[in-house]
Order: C-alpha cells, then structure tokens, then sequence
C-alpha cells in the first residue's frame, strides 16, 4: 500500500473528518528512514498525526505493532493515545481484510493477518521502562521494586537522614535548600526540606551531574557535602533493598542499553514515536536516542517549544529546539527533516488571534523559541460569535457568585442569551452537552491560601465557587483542592482506625501507642481532631448504607479487643481491612467521585508503606509485635497523612462525571480540550504583593532556574540551558503556562481575576495579562484626554 492509498483508505473508514490537510499528509507521507520533527502549535492536530503515522507504519511499511513504540507525558494521555490507535486501527485493519479496500497480493494479505492492534507498545517512558525491565530478568536476578512518590519520599528522608542532617548542620543546610522553595524561605519542617531534596537529587541523576564537581570548594559547600551524602545514603539503600524510584529506573534502563543488554521489549523495535517531546529530560532524551541507535528504529517527535511545562522535573526545551542538530550528532545518517502544522482544528478564530497575539506580545519570548519560528497556527474552525471573555470583580466573593450563576445561566437555564456584549447566546451542546464540557483552570487548584505566621488559611476560588456552585445544586470535581488531612468524612474514616487501633482512654485522649510515638505535634493535633470527628459520629449510632450484622460501634470495639488483647479471629490483619470495615457505614466513601479518590489515596499511601515500614502495613496479633506494627502503621501511614505528605497524584483521578464542574491545574490540562473553558489568572492578585511576584511578574529567578544556573557548571546540558537568564527563564516559563491554558477551549475562554489588576493605573503587572518583561503594558493605550477608569481597548468582552 502506498501512503496516499492509506490515506484513502482512512478517508473512506474513518470519515472525511479524519481526511489530514496537506501539512498532515507530508507529516504522513515522510520517508522512515530519516528522522523527523513536527513542531507546530496547539490543535494543530500533532497527536493525531502521531498515530496515524504509527498506523502508516503498520499498513505502508509492514512494520508490526509489536515493533512500534510511542510515549508520551503522562499515563492519561498514553491511555487516549493507545484508545485512539485502537479506535481508528482496528476499522481499517477490517476493511482491509474484508477486501473493502481491493484485491491484495498474498504476502501483504498474511503479513495483515499477524497484526494484532492491541500489540503496540504505548506508554509514558516510565511505565515502558519498567515494562521493558521486569521483562528482562537474567537468571537469578532479583527485579528491583519500583517504589511511588509517597513512599520513595519516605525513604530519601529516613534512609538519607534528612532531619539528622538538619540537626547536625542547622541554619546553612537550611539556608541552602531555601534556595530553591517557592517563598526563599527555609524550609521549616521535615515535609518541606524533604520536597526541595527531592527536587535537587532527582535532578542529581536526570541531569547526570558530576558529583566531584558539585561538591567541590565554593558557596554552600557543606550543604552541598550534605545533600551530596544524603543522596548517596538513600540511593544505597535502594539498591541493597532492591528498589528504585522513577528517576533510577530510567537510569537504569540506559545503562542496560549503553551496556548492549536491551530488553527484549524493545530489542526489535522498529518504529519510536514521541508526543510531547519538548517536556523531554536530558536522561530521557539519551534513552530516545539510544534506543534508535542501537535497533535502528524510525524516529519521528512531536511537540510545541511553546507548550513546555515541565522545567521542574527537568524537561529542557533546548532538546527540542535543537532536535536535528543533536539527533544528526548522536545518529549519524541523514539530517532529521522538520515540518510544521499550521491549522488549528480545535479553537474558534476569536480565540486563535488571541492566543496569536498572547504569544507573540513579548518581543524578548521570540528568542527562546524554535529557529526559525514555526509559522502561527491559522483558525480552521468557524466563529461561533463569541469573543474571549473576561470576569473581573473587586472581591472574591463577588466573583464567585457571578462566575456560578454564568455556569448555571449556561448549563441549566438553557444558554446565555445575546446582549449588548454577546453577539450569540452560549448554549450547551444540543448533544447531551453539560458542566463537563466546561473547566475551571488554575496554576493550583487549592481551595485555602495556607496561614500565614498564625494567620488562618483563607478562603480561595475554587472554594467560594464550590460553595455557590452547591447552592444552585451543582457539584464540583476538585479531589486535589484540599489537603486529605481536611476533609471531613476522611478524617472521620481515620479518626475510627485510630480508635480501633488505640482506644482513648480518660486522662489519655491521645491514646497509649501515639502518647509513645515520635510524631510531630502538628500530627497530634490532626488525630485528636480525626477522633473527636469520629467520636461524634459513633455517637449518632449511625446505619449502615448496606444492612450489616453488626452496628459501627461493636465492629469499632471488635478492633479495639483485638487490638488491646490479641482477642478475635486471624494472626495478622492489613490496615486497610480495618478502615474497608468501616467503610459501610460513611456512605460518601461509596457513591461520591471525590471521596472515591481520597479513599484510593489513602489506600495507595498504605500500599506504599510495605515499601519502608516495618510491619508493612499488617498488624499482628501476638505481643510485642502487635504494639509495634501498630505504632509502625500510625507513624508510616497516618502520620504522613496528617502532616501533609500524601498528596493525591493525578494519575488516578477517575473520568469526571458529566454534570460536574471540573477543577484543574494548567499542567493537568496539557493536552486536553473543552468547550468552555475558565481560566483563573488573578484572582488572588489585589496587589503587587512581592510575594506572589513569582507567579505574574517575577522580579528574580524561580527556584527552578535558580537551581538550573546552580548546577550548571556541574552537568553536561548546563551551558545549553543558562544561555538564557534564570529570569528571562522564569518569565518564559509563565508565557507557557498561560499559552497552554488559553490553547484548551474550543468555543469559549472566559478569564477571571481581581478587577485592580485591570485598571488603567494597575500596579499589578502580570504576564497573563499581556505585560512585557520590559514592563510595558499593550493593553493600556495612550490617553486621549478622556478620563481613563479602565484598560482601553481591551481584546477581551467584560462580563
Ligand atoms: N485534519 C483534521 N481534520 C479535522 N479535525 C482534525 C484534523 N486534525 C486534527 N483534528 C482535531 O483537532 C483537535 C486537536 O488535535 P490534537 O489533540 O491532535 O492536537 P495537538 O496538536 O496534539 O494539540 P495540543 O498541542 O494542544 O496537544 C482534535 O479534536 C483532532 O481530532
């Protein structure tokens, strides 16, 4: 088959819908054997491209899906792109076989027999390395356990010893790591300095620092010293434990590589094709070209240089822009070509010129993108008459209620009429269109603004929203807008596994194991809180949602006399039996979305202990291992929880049930599209507060760059990355991250923020508002005599 016969053959099974223009069909029809680049711009259509290209490789080059790797970023995203393969292959697979397409030869016939779309390789890098590895056993070769977030944390704070170090060397340890936290404050407890660790040993292995050199003579050296044999400890540790964490595991896989011992996975591949490849990290991109050198795969990566999120866990934009440079190096053979999509297929023009004009309004941007620049992407879609839209009010509880009563006017009275600002009403899909086709989009999703020396944690939009949103009777989806610790019905679950576990008793409120307990004192404040909340609740004798044998209270005493006397049936229980027995009793744990993701959060936590607990998340019966697995369960689960340390990863968030408003970080929403989509750009802006300067308008380098120029002179990619400033960095990081949020709608962009930071006189710059990093403002036009009261000629409508 012929690549203009294929794409013929997607024409005519797939629909005309899925007919690629020209730049997509060039995309298509470009040569295996040279490598290639797409960089183009959001909805042009580059993952759609991607697998059909991967599709061409099966049905053009008979290359089989077993030999065909794409990744991605994320573990979502790897799980569209495998649907969407299976989705548009499978059909012309069929059409092929059934002859639809025409008589073909007999080997081309037996060659499509043996295709199984579900055979081909996708994934995130991550999850293929592990795929790869445990299927690489040699004889008698123990495979390393690879241990998540939570539990590796754990670990680099224990087996490094982070508090003994703190301890050890006080004020300059903390001085350094306050280097790289948000506010340049040290950090101040355990949670904390373990996070800005995580962040500089991860970086120790993506970035392949020379440790000689990062240790050597200079500013902070004892620290470093510190940090340097911190990481040593831990890394140690893993490997005598036979763990490893993500960081190691894509280390590991390229020294099998390097060291000729490719796993069997991708011993044959044929084909690797890489979405999101401006996010890549310097250790994944020598996995890339590694794996194309040594199997002589075909290459082909996509990406956008103006969608790169990711610094903070290494992505390096360089890599991208400087692809065929470094591929022709690495590679040898003929130059990687670059083609460019220009056609945006999923914004209306209105939005599309917006986006045009966000990206191209500071001058100093142009140079930190790809040379020379890809061509603007061009609206392929019709108007909709809806101009991009903008809600700005004095305060937080105004705007709140206006932004609700849009959602309510838009989804549930049946549209937004037209007025004086909206040439066309907003109206839901006529096609069971409903609050899930709109997104409620921030830099964080947090529903409280942390205290602040002894100030309490004050109420943001997310949770003002939530609460009007209610009170029109419609429910949100932000699992990841609370600290789990803060949720009622969890805190309530936890506060009874506390009382199973280790009754209180008069004059011990506390309970007799976590009385003897090291933990911190924020921890005990949160369990006697849990157990107040899980008191109150046995004493309403609460039903069962599901008719049970027994009350809350005789399972609740059940523990406790196994938990106190050894009394009871088995020798030894998982911790998650206990709080599954529970359960029935707290129906939002059983039909509420959110509740559903807090409960696989604390679940996932216990499952991660066995990685570092003693008792490995079991209590025992028999004494003295029963009060010891005991403590070992409230110190390595319920601690963590209650000081903060387990967060919700968004790896498991469920799909969102249809009429909800769904809450989401800007990084989260790479990749995706809606209808409708809100975006939070100022609404915890009043003032040019200098604290919140990182976030709009940053008057000195994020900690990310910061630590990029730190250890610049210490790892290969460092001199690539700091020919740029940490501050010309740090804004271009800003740029990006609005360009991805205003990139998601297709229909309409409504940004919401304080109204000051609109007004003509604002003292409130802001990146996402158009200001320049040379401190000009567009927006604000010269005055022609008349009384200014707001920005002039605005490109955005006022709601
Ligand atoms: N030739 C085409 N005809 C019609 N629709 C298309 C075509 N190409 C892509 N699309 C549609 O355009 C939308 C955006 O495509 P896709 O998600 O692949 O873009 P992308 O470039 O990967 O976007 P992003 O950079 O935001 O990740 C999708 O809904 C896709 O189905």
């Amino acid at each position: 088959m012929t690549v203009d016969g294929f794409v013929e053959l997607v024409v005519r099974v797939l629909g005309a819908t899925r007919r690629p223009n020209p730049e997509q069909h060039a995309c298509l029809a470009c040569n295996p054997a040279v490598p290639l680049l797409i960089a183009a711009g959001p909805g042009s259509g580059k993952t759609a491209v991607l697998i059909l290209r991967a599709l061409r490789h099966v049905l053009v080059d008979r290359v089989l899906p077993e030999r065909i790797m794409i990744t991605t970023f994320t573990r979502k995203a790897a799980k569209e792109i495998r649907t969407r393969l299976i989705e548009w292959g499978t059909p012309l697979l069929e059409a092929l076989l059934a002859d639809r397409a025409g008589p073909l030869d007999a080997d081309y016939r037996a060659f499509l027999r043996q295709v199984d779309i579900n055979r081909f390789v996708t994934g995130t890098l991550d999850s293929l390395c592990e795929e790869a590895l445990s299927g690489a056993r040699g004889p008698g070769e123990r495979l390393p356990v690879l241990v998540e977030a939570f539990a590796a944390n754990q670990l680099l704070a224990r087996r490094g010893e982070i508090y003994k170090t703190a301890e050890r060397l006080g004020q300059p340890f903390l001085d350094y790591l306050g280097l790289y936290t948000n506010t340049g404050d040290p950090p101040e407890t355990l949670g904390d300095m373990t996070r800005v660790v995580r962040m500089l040993v991860d970086r120790l292995v993506q970035d392949e620092v020379d440790l000689a050199e990062y240790v050597k003579p200079g500013p902070h050296q004892a620290a470093r010293q510190a940090v340097h044999d911190i990481f040593k400890r831990y890394t140690e540790s893993l490997r005598s434990s036979h763990q490893m964490d993500f960081p190691t595991l894509e280390r590991v896989f390229l020294e099998r590589l390097r060291a000729d011992r490719v796993p069997d996975l991708v011993s044959h591949l044929g084909v690797l094709l890489v979405d999101e490849y401006q996010d890549t990290n310097p250790l994944q991109e020598h996995i890339y070209l590694e794996l194309a050198r040594r199997t002589g795969a075909a290459l082909t990566v996509v990406g956008d240089d103006d969608q790169s999120l990711y610094r903070f866990r290494g992505a390096t934009i360089e890599l991208f822009r400087d692809f065929q440079a470094r591929v022709a190096n690495a590679l040898g053979g003929p130059a990687p070509r670059l083609l460019y999509l220009t056609d945006n297929y999923r914004s209306t023009p209105e939005i599309v010129s917006f986006l045009n004009g966000f990206i191209q309004n500071d001058p100093d941007f142009a140079s930190a993108r790809i040379q020379p620049p890809k061509p603007m992407i061009r609206a392929n879609q019709p108007s909709g008459g809806v101009p991009v839209l903008g809600m700005f009010r004095n305060n937080a509880e105004e705007r709140a209620v206006d932004l609700a009563d849009f959602l309510n006017q838009v989804f549930r009275q049946g549209g937004r009429p037209a007025d004086a600002r909206l040439a066309e009403p907003i109206r839901p899909s006529p096609h069971g269109g409903d609050l899930g086709d709109a997104v409620f989009l921030s830099h964080t999703v947090s529903e409280f603004r942390r205290g602040f020396r002894g100030t309490p944690p004050s109420e943001r939009l997310p949770w003002l929203l939530r609460q009007n949103l209610e009170k029109q009777g419609i429910l949100c989806f932000n699992p990841r807008g609370r600290a789990l610790k803060d949720i009622p019905e969890v805190g309530r679950a936890l506060g009874l596994v506390l009382e199973c576990l280790d009754a209180a008793e008069p004059g011990n409120e506390q309970g007799r194991i976590v009385a003897d307990t090291p933990l911190t004192h924020a921890a005990r404040s949160v369990f006697l809180r849990w157990r107040q909340d899980a008191r109150a609740l046995l004493a309403t004798l609460p039903p069962a949602v599901i008719p049970r044998g027994e009350s809350l209270q005789e399972v609740v005493a059940r523990w406790q006399r196994f938990a106190r006397h050894g009394q009871g049936v088995g020798t030894e229980w998982p911790l998650l039996d206990v709080l599954y027995n529970l359960l029935p009793w707290m129906p939002a744990f059983q039909d509420d979305p959110e509740h559903q993701v807090y409960l696989e959060a604390v679940s996932r936590a216990a499952a991660q202990a066995t990685a570092f607990s003693r008792h490995r998340s079991l209590i025992f019966r028999e004494e003295p291992h029963r009060t010891r697995s005991i403590r070992a369960v409230i110190q390595d689960v319920l601690a963590p929880i209650a000081d903060d340390l387990v967060e919700v990863d968004e790896d498991i968030m469920p799909s969102v049930p249809r009429g909800r408003l769904n809450l989401m970080t800007i990084h989260q929403a790479k990749g995706l599209e809606f209808p409708l989509v809100i975006v939070d750009i100022a609404s915890d802006f009043l003032s040019n507060h200098p604290k919140q300067r990182f976030r709009r308008f940053p008057d000195e380098p994020s900690p990310v760059t910061r630590l990029e120029d730190d250890l610049a002179s210490c790892t290969p990619i460092g001199p690539l990355r700091t020919a740029r400033t940490a501050i010309q960095r740090s804004f271009e990081d800003l740029i990006r991250l609005y360009y991805v949020a205003y990139s998601r709608p297709q229909s309409v962009l409504l940004l919401v923020g304080c109204l000051p930071c609109l007004r003509y006189n604002t003292t409130i710059p802001h990146v996402a508002t158009f200001w320049r990093r040379d401190g000009t403002w567009p927006w604000r036009k010269p005055l022609s005599g008349q009384r200014p009261s707001m920005a002039d000629h605005l490109p955005i409508t006022l709601l």
